[in-house]
């Protein structure tokens, strides 16, 4: 940091030769504070959708990156991008392990070191686009170390201060660390460190059945891992619904992953055994070669000296408001940071509402109410809108419509019968507009199936839109007009019937 004081003097002989000494002192001039429009702190998911529309507008951004290898995220380097490409490795595995039901034997064994190459090799694509040199011919400043606040709109990186009208402040998560007697005699993983493996572990444990850990249970049981997963509650998946996430569960214990519930672990007797202990205090041994810990994210809020800017932190949390802005109001967060759902596409809606709000008149909130999420098992399990008890505490008037895959054309000859669909319809008459408030569904690639019901949901669409589309046959979407129609069969009672059989007489 410069000095708060400098000091100037300088001698001279006044006209009767005495010598003098006159000293000055002045304050810190900030010759090197460097000012812009908008300062982002972390070069991720939200910081990047933020940063790169500001920039093509005109403005001045600085962005400022821990490391440099760092620019991209926890998407890029840790997360959705190495864990989509590992289930994409798993499941060509699994493919052809499945030709055995045709009578082609193949018992692929795995070359990790391969896997983590494809991981890399696809990270490598991505970096291309996101990296520092990139960014900085895209009009970028770019600064590379740890961010502190110095005073309300100023920040310092190595050494050097900043000052800008607003800051983001888009400082991500980490995964929350396992802590349990004898954990340092074991193979400790986590996302930071999974993707770089050179060996497969026979027997892997995984702590925690949220998306990570049964995304993580399924790829590396595919790839030939023994897989136990511990999860401390009563069920995975905890954010989607219960008839669908058992669906998963049961696929996932019938391919050969343990799950076991209302456990943890107690603590690790050697590098090769866990200690579990259930609710009820019962006490059993697991085998292992690492462990795999999932359980949950802790926000990256230490070390930026919050406090000279005014921004208050309550439980571990950034005090935030609906327009995303903290106790200072020219601090704005973005991203997990935010303590809000923690998706990369979250990450971007976070954008999206700042930069609306950064240049205009008509503020606006953040609202989940159309949001959606997608866990990239196979099958995949898609959720999006309101769930039902949102809607019960909202007072929202709705029909429930369940429809399973079981007669479905495609889902018998693509073998997915155990599919399902659940939806959640704004209730209505005959012709007045009937709107998707919500739903989910599990299917293999569930996440593209259900797309089309998200543009609608958003969009307010009445289902009749999609009653009365024509759909190829057979794709696999058809599964969402079957669904809508279970709705307007409802509508054929005996009057109908009664008026549509005089239409009949009348105008055949
Ligand atoms: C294994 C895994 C799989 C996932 N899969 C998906 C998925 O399929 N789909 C999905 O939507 N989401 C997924 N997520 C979640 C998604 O990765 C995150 O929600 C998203 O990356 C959050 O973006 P962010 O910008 O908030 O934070 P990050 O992407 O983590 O970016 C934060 C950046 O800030 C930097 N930083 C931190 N502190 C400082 C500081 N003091 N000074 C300067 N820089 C700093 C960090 O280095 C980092 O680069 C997954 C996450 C994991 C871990
Ligand atoms: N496909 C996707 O979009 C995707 C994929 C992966 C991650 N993510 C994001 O990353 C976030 C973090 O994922 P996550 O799975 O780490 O967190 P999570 O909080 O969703 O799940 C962690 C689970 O671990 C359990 N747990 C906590 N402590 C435990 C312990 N000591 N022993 C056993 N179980 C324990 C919790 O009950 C919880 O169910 C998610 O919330 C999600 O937003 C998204």
């Amino acid at each position: 940091m410069p000095a708060e004081k400098y000091y100037a003097g300088f001698f001279y002989t006044n006209k009767s030769g005495m010598a003098k000494l006159t000293v000055y002192t002045f304050k810190q001039i900030n010759y090197d504070m460097k000012k812009y429009d908008l300062i982002i702190i972390g070069a991720g998911s939200g910081g990047l959708s933020v940063g790169g529309f500001m920039v093509k507008l005109g403005f001045k951004v600085l962005m400022i990156s821990k490391t440099a290898h760092e620019i991209g995220g926890d998407c890029l380097n840790d997360g959705c991008v190495p864990s989509k490409a590992l289930i994409h490795a798993a499941a060509v595995v699994h493919n052809a392990r499945e030709v055995s039901k045709f009578g082609l034997e193949l018992s692929p064994e795995v070359d990790i070191k391969k896997v983590m190459q494809y991981i890399f090799e696809g990270q490598e694509v991505i970096r291309a686009h996101e990296n520092k040199d990139y960014f900085e011919k895209e009009g970028f400043d770019i600064a590379i170390g740890e961010a502190k606040f110095t005073a309300v709109n100023q920040v310092s990186v190595a050494n050097t201060n900043y000052k800008a009208k607003k800051i983001v402040l888009a400082t991500g998560s980490r995964p929350k660390k396992l802590t349990a007697p004898g954990i340092e005699k074991v193979t400790y993983y986590d996302n930071r460190s999974i993707f770089k493996i050179n060996e497969l572990p026979k027997k892997l444990l995984i702590l925690g059945a949220g998306p990570i850990g049964i995304e993580m249970a399924q790829a590396f049981q595919r790839l030939g891992s023994e897989v136990t997963v511990v999860q401390h509650s009563h069920a995975i998946l905890s954010h989607d619904d219960k008839e669908l996430t058992l669906i998963l569960q049961k696929r996932l214990e019938e391919a050969g992953i343990k799950i076991l519930f209302d456990t943890t672990v107690s603590h690790f007797d050697s590098a090769n055994t866990a200690i579990l202990k259930t609710k009820e205090g019962i006490e059993m041994t697991v085998a292992l070669d690492a462990i795999f810990v999932s359980i949950g994210r802790q926000l990256n809020i230490e070390g930026l000296d919050l406090e000279k800017a005014n921004i208050k932190v309550e439980k571990e949390h950034i005090v935030v408001n609906h327009y995303l802005q903290t106790t200072n109001k020219n601090v704005l967060l973005c991203g997990d940071i935010a303590g809000n759902l923690q998706f990369s596409h979250a990450a971007e809606q976070h954008g999206r509402l700042i930069l609306n709000n950064l240049i205009s008149p008509l503020k606006k909130k953040l609202n989940n109410k159309h949001m959606s999420w997608v866990t990239f098992t196979d099958p995949e399990l898609a959720t999006f809108g309101l769930n039902e008890k949102q809607l019960k505490e909202q007072n929202i008037t709705f029909e429930k419509v369940v429809q399973d895959f079981a007669n479905d054309d495609r889902a018998i000859v693509d073998d997915y019968r155990y599919g399902k669909l659940i939806l959640y319809i704004s209730k209505g008459f005959w012709f007045q507009k009937q709107r998707i408030l919500g739903g989910c569904m599990i299917a293999p690639k569930a996440g593209e199936l259900i797309q089309e019901l998200i543009l609608a949901n958003v969009s307010g669409m009445s289902i009749n839109t999609i009653a009365g589309k024509v759909y190829p046959y057979p794709v696999a979407t058809r599964i969402n007009q079957k669904a809508v129609g279970q709705l307007k069969m409802k509508l054929i009672t005996d009057n109908t019937k009664k008026l549509i059989q005089l239409a009949f007489k009348m105008f055949s």
